[in-house]
């Protein structure tokens, strides 16, 4: 069975105590490979090469390391269905999924940062007759990389991608449940010939090798994405060191639907910011407010699109709800429909595991699932779930659902429904929350500042922003 490496100094090599875990395909509950159980010694030796690389690639013109990163793009895009597939097969996402958001999305983040280096420049203040004042942006140096397991190639090259175009070197872990495209990464890697440490994979645990990368202290910055409580543990360790740190996590996001919005837009639209990958995506709607006067057309139609969701084997080109991503994972989601239900909700649609026939039988599958009736203040509208529920709420006025949709302690993204662009532009200056869509979700230019406020992160991700946290600004006065 496939053993996954580990990509060390610009070569595939074993985990040095030479232990591995198990990788289960979450469509069939079957080991499919095995991947590193790397530990301090491996990020040691990861950190090793690439302090020893830094140097060279920090020195090397930005159009360089950018013609590289361009020429990775294009080796994704090359292998654009042998990624999708993996993809599809590692984390249960439908194949139709990984091919057409998470594999382009990594090529362009590729494509984007290899090229977006050339334009990042630096800042003058002129002070005429008395100073010249300019900004020099040297690369942090080592950093640390660190990807959930939702969007594991799209989220992990999000952060590589800028880091070696900003000129530093970086060790990497992507999430131990789901290390296939990271790994088939690495060989695109060698196959560009990026230089020896460059980049630099190590595979495994949170606390087996996430840890190490965030207590050695030759990485000087970390971004990471995951969940809130591991950013917390995270902060905990790097703040005390100094550490300059980027964290994307959790969100419990607002869907807020007007009464004169676009309603057959709004209710496609909605389908997919609720049960896109299955609702493993941070920026999902799981909350929707609809205004009282359109609730019940609302609900008639959204239920008429949940019922068209099939439930499938993610590798059939018909499947709309893949797999959820682990075993453990599907039962904390079915504990929150237990929840759901104890908090006095009602049952719309789905809250069933669902058993398919065929090599699925011992699939993570799960009804895509709608309640309401539940207040906007319980457990299950403040704490994020992370899967495919949803709940609907009728709110009577601005103010009101302002209330409710800035009732958590997550503020990540948020959507508003509605043809009234004044009323658009007041709401959204109103929500707590980094990103606000428009009669749109997930609308992504990668030159945009992405990231949540409250607890749904530290730091901004995307186009200058992430240049910025990758580089470390030095500003120098020249008296005139
Ligand atoms: N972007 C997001 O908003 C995401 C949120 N989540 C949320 O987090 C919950 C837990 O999911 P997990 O897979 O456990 O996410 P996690 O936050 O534990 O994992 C994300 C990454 O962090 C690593 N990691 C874990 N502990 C670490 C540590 N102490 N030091 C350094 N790295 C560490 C993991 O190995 C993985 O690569 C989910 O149920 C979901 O609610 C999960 C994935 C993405
Ligand atoms: O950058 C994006 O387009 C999406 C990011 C999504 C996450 O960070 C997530 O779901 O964890």
């Amino acid at each position: 069975m496939l053993h996954l490496q580990n990509y060390l100094n610009g070569q595939l090599v074993p985990p040095a105590a030479g232990r591995y875990l198990p990788n289960l395909e979450p469509a069939t509950g079957e080991v499919f490979s095995y991947l590193p159980d790397s530990d301090a010694e491996d990020v040691a030796r990861a950190t090793a090469a690439a302090e020893a690389a830094l140097p060279a690639w920090r020195r090397l013109p930005a159009e360089d390391r950018g013609r590289l990163l361009v020429r990775i793009s294009e080796l994704i895009e090359r292998d654009l269905e042998r990624l999708a597939q993996a993809e599809s097969q590692d984390n249960g996402k439908p194949v139709s999924l990984a091919r057409t958001v998470d594999i382009p999305r990594a090529a362009s983040n590729f494509a984007f940062f290899g090229t977006a280096a050339q334009h990042f420049a630096s800042e003058t203040h002129f002070q005429e007759g008395v100073a010249l004042n300019y900004t020099v942006r040297h690369p942090l140096g080592v950093v640390g990389c660190i990807s959930p397991w939702n969007l594991p190639l799209y989220l992990f090259t999000w952060k590589i991608a800028p880091a070696l175009a900003a000129g530093c070197t970086v060790v990497a872990k992507p999430s131990e449940i789901t290390p296939y495209t990271a790994f088939l990464l690495s060989e695109l890697c060698i196959e560009v010939g990026l230089p020896a440490g460059v980049l630099n994979i190590v595979h495994g645990t949170g606390p087996g090798a996430g840890q190490p990368i965030i207590e050695h202290p030759g990485i000087k910055g970390i971004s990471f994405t995951g969940g809130t409580k591991t950013g917390e543990q995270i902060a905990r360790t790097a703040a005390p060191m100094f550490k300059k740190l980027s964290l994307e996590l959790g969100g419990k996001n607002p869907n807020i639907v007007f009464a004169d919005c676009d309603l057959a837009e709004t209710v496609r639209t909605s389908l997919r910011s609720s049960f896109a990958n299955q609702g493993q995506i941070c920026l999902c709607g799981s909350r929707i407010f609809i205004e009282r006067s359109i609730y019940e057309q609302f609900k008639t139609d959204f239920l008429a699109g949940v019922a068209d969701l099939t439930v499938a084997d993610p590798q059939l080109e018909t499947s709309r709800q893949g797999a959820l991503v682990s075993e453990a994972h599907l039962q904390k989601v079915l504990c929150y429909i237990a929840l759901a239900h104890a908090e006095g909700g009602t049952l719309l649609a789905g809250g069933q595991r669902v058993m398919l026939d065929g090599r699925c039988t011992n699939g993570y599958f799960l009804q895509p699932t709608v309640f309401e009736g539940l207040a906007p203040d319980c457990r299950v509208n403040r704490e994020e779930i992370f899967g495919p529920v949803v709940t609907l709420t009728p709110f009577d006025t601005e103010e009101e659902v302002l209330t409710w949709a800035n009732g958590t302690d997550y503020g990540l993204a948020a959507t508003i429904w509605t043809r009234d662009l004044n009323r658009a532009h007041r709401v959204a200056h109103q929500l707590h929350s980094g990103i606000v869509w428009i009669n749109t979700w997930l609308h992504r230019d990668l030159r945009t500042p992405f990231g949540g406020m409250k607890n749904s992160g530290v730091g901004r991700e995307g186009g200058l922003e992430a240049l910025r946290f990758f580089t470390e600004a030095q500003s120098i006065t020249v008296k005139l």
